[in-house]
């Protein structure tokens, strides 16, 4: 009798759960029907698993293959695919500037508020509205000037300096060096680059492993946030420490370096003139440390300060990190290019040295027309955001490379890595080929070059990027000669092909990076030779 007892309310408990999942079983099998059928979507080709639920989009978010999958699904649908239940992708020159051009009827998606629920502020990265990006870019703008860039050159040749000297130290009068992973050495050079160049701080990851730990959260952090950007309900009840615990976790460890970063520079009251960090220049432009300003308007709160440096350590580190480990690993696959460069590096740095020039400068280097037009042929092939950045069609509806009419509401994108490997718009698409940047006639059709996005919400640090590369590249190749391991060729290492088999990854000459928002890669591992033209011209006498 007890037993029963107990045993009712553990039955009436069931019932109500069976009915609860039996009601909202039947409530999504009817969504998917009518977003299968009376959707304004479901004229738009793609797979139905996509048309139903946004699960497999997610999903993507979170395994690194997302670039080939829009690559794979347009191969298969076609110039238009519907991805999501509420969201397209066009794989077509066209719709570039219809979606991201500066009179498009579209704003960022609320994908980007992924970032701004964590970070409680949103930084031009991530700002949704459209009046409230442009302030905001404005800033980002006059810290950015041409003029200024100059300036951040010191912040690049000092960690520079600091890369080069150790390369080698461990060789032990051994010609070559260790074998060392490129990826890795690279990205711990760029993220000292990016913390010296924002708060004048020098984080000593490239010498001491302590704050590697940065490097892993910042990926986690940025796949995480993206992902959770296409889980609004989920935010809005704050379900995300449940959904993804580690990521969200990592995230707020990043945002709390951000901000004490951000207090300590505003503590010590650093402004450095011409010599400025890109934290004083924010604050310079914003006028936040003038209340008497007219320009109030301009002022950064400090969590607005804390996202902005946040997401711009994020854009401005892995990117550049990425197309200059990619950009070495396509000049080994191809030593005969690779010797041309450095020709050209070398005949570049003795003409600075006779002219009795800076030494150093990116703008020395601007003769480096193939370093240059590497770079370019590296970011078609590998470009360090390779996804889609979507864009919200906004009232009024957008028609689009004017055939496909899509109502307000929608995401709508260009996927960057799949455009990028069109056939219809490149001549051997999947070959490495840097003289398509510098002989004019061939038939590629560069408007479909995005790696920088496009637009008024496209890449506002291009030019700084451009700058760090080329110095990081041309020291590099300058000082060393690089030679590619053999363990690096071997199956399943994460790049040159054959990334655990999964589809897109046959092609053995591309560098395979993992897309999660910004990139993820390994290797290859490479040992280094100091090289004799190098000792003939010393940079510092
Ligand atoms: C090779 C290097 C780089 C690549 C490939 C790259 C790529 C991009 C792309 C694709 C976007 C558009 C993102 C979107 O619409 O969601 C973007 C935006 C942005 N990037 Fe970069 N980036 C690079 C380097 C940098 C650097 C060095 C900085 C600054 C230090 C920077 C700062 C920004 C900012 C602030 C935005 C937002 C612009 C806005 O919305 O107004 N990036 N970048």
């Amino acid at each position: 009798m007890a037993k029963i007892q107990y045993l009712i309310p553990v039955m009436a408990f069931a019932a109500v759960l069976f009915l609860v999942g039996f009601l909202h079983f039947r409530i999504q099998f009817a969504v998917a029907i009518y977003r299968l059928t009376f959707h304004p979507l479901a004229r738009y080709p793609g797979p139905w698993y996509a048309a139903i639920s946004e699960i497999s989009n997610i999903y993507s978010c979170l395994n690194g293959e997302r670039h080939l999958q829009f690559k794979s699904w347009h191969d298969r649908y076609g110039s238009v695919v519907r991805y999501a239940p509420n969201r397209l992708s066009f794989c077509d020159k066209d719709a570039i500037q219809d979606i991201y051009g500066v009179r498009s009827n579209t704003q960022k998606s609320r994908v980007y508020g992924g970032f701004n629920h964590i970070f409680k502020a949103s930084a031009s990265l991530t700002c949704i509205d459209r009046s409230q990006h442009s302030f905001k870019r404005k800033i980002l703008n006059v810290a950015l000037q041409p003029i200024k860039l100059k300036n951040f050159e010191k912040h690049v040749l000092r960690n520079l300096k600091i890369f080069i000297d150790n390369v080698l130290t461990d060789a032990s009068g051994a010609e070559w060096s260790r074998p060392r992973n490129l990826s890795e050495i690279i990205q711990f050079l760029f993220t000292d680059i990016m913390g010296d160049m924002m708060f004048s701080q020098n984080w000593n990851v490239q010498t001491s492993d302590s704050k590697r730990w940065i490097l892993d959260i910042l990926i986690l952090g940025t796949s995480g946030l993206h992902a959770a950007g296409h889980m609004i309900l989920a935010l809005k009840l704050n379900l995300d420490m449940f959904l993804v615990p580690k990521t969200m976790a990592a995230t707020r460890r990043f945002l709390a370096i951000a901000r004490s970063q951000c207090e300590e520079h505003i503590r010590k009251d650093r402004t450095y003139g011409e010599h400025a960090d890109l934290f004083s220049l924010f604050i310079q432009a914003s006028n936040i440390n003038d209340p008497k300003s007219d320009r109030q308007s301009y002022a950064f709160t400090m969590d607005d300060l804390v996202a902005e440096t946040g997401i711009l350590i994020i854009a401005g580190a892995d990117t550049t990190a990425t197309t200059v480990t990619a950009t070495l690993y396509y000049l080994l696959q191809n030593p005969e290019i690779l010797q041309q460069v450095q020709s050209e590096v070398d005949e570049a740095f003795s003409r600075i040295k006779k002219l009795g020039l800076e030494f150093e400068t990116s703008e020395g280097l601007s003769s480096c027309q193939l370093l240059r037009a590497c770079t370019e042929e590296t970011m078609r092939l590998s470009p360090p955001v390779a996804g889609l950045l979507p864009r919200e069609v906004l009232q009024g509806g957008l028609l689009i490379a004017n055939r496909w009419s899509v109502p307000a509401g929608v995401d709508v994108g260009v996927p960057v890595y799949a455009i990028h490997h069109n056939e219809k718009y490149w001549e051997s698409p999947h070959h490495f080929d840097p003289m398509r940047w510098i002989e004019r006639y061939r038939k590629d059709c560069r408007h479909t070059f995005m790696p920088f996005g496009v637009g008024r919400t496209g890449c506002v640090g291009k030019q700084l990027a451009y700058n760090e590369i080329s110095l990081v590249l041309a020291r590099i190749l300058w000082t060393y000669d690089l030679e590619m391991m053999p363990s690096s060729q071997s199956s399943g290492s994460g790049f040159g092909g054959n990334f655990n088999g999964s589809w897109g990854r046959g092609n053995k000459d591309e560098f395979q990076t993992r897309d999660f928002f910004t990139s993820s890669h390994h290797g290859p591992i490479v040992r280094f030779r100091k090289r004799l033209s190098s000792a003939a011209i010393s940079p510092d006498g």
